[in-house]
């Protein structure tokens, strides 16, 4: 199995967990890609759900594939979340938001009931960070908050580079939200939860991509088939 062939059974096998009259949060990135896909069939063959997208990227496949969508203002409670992630580490911490939909994506893993993640075997790790970390800042006073994310990462552990996310045409990448993405050069995360703690604590800094005591199953893929993990 290739990685996309791995990505397609991993996002296969979550599709089993949903039931009909479910409430979904359907995530964002290549991976999740498959579920909305396989979910929309489920639904033009009958399948009765409604859904929250993470991303405009996901409500675009999510309304061509005719998957019903709501908001969390019309349905703040969710049954379950199906996501892609960049690192799955130990205990199922994550790092996500390699396509910039981090912020959405906690929202709406965090009104869920169940977060299930879905990955090819590459996206396991032992330690988290050697992908660098995306931290969500609002554009007002990004180099103020570029200091203080500096010092709360020096608090624990070397810092790494912090570059700003730039398009190809050299401008800043922006997000759904209207803010910009420091991707910290970790290399490693000792303390995932201790790390998630002194990032949230920076004014400007809107959300972070590490998950940490959020998702409940992953569902990986390799070359021989699909495991399970669970919290
Ligand atoms: O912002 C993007 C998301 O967190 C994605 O779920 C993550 O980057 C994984 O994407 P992919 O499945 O394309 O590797």
């Amino acid at each position: 199995m290739n990685v996309e062939a791995q990505k397609r059974a991993a996002a296969t096998r979550a599709v089993e967990f949903v039931r009909p009259g479910m409430r979904l949060g359907l995530g964002t990135g290549s991976t999740a890609k498959h579920f909305v896909e396989l979910v929309g069939e489920r639904v033009r063959a009958g399948l009765d759900i409604i859904a929250v997208p993470t991303s405009e990227a996901t409500r675009a496949d999510a309304e061509r594939y005719g998957i019903p969508l709501t908001t969390l203002d019309e349905t703040p409670e969710l049954d379950v979340t199906v996501d892609g992630a960049d690192e799955i580490g130990p205990g199922l911490t994550l790092i996500k938001g390699g396509g910039g939909a981090l912020l959405r994506e906690k929202i709406v893993a965090a009104a869920s009931g169940r977060m299930i993640v879905i990955a090819d075997e590459s996206k396991a790790v032992e330690t988290l960070g050697r992908f660098p970390l995306p931290i969500e800042i609002a554009p007002f006073g990004y180099g103020a908050t570029e200091k203080a994310i500096h010092s709360a990462i020096a608090g624990l552990q070397s810092p790494g580079p912090l570059p700003l996310r730039r398009t190809k045409d050299g401008h800043a990448f922006v997000t759904d939200g209207g803010h910009w993405i420091i991707d910290a050069a970790l290399g490693r995360i000792d303390d995932p939860a201790a790390l998630a703690r002194a990032l949230a604590a920076v004014p400007g800094v809107m959300e972070h991509g590490l998950f940490v005591g959020i998702a409940q199953m992953a569902i990986v893929a390799g070359p021989d088939g699909v495991r399970i993990v669970e919290r």
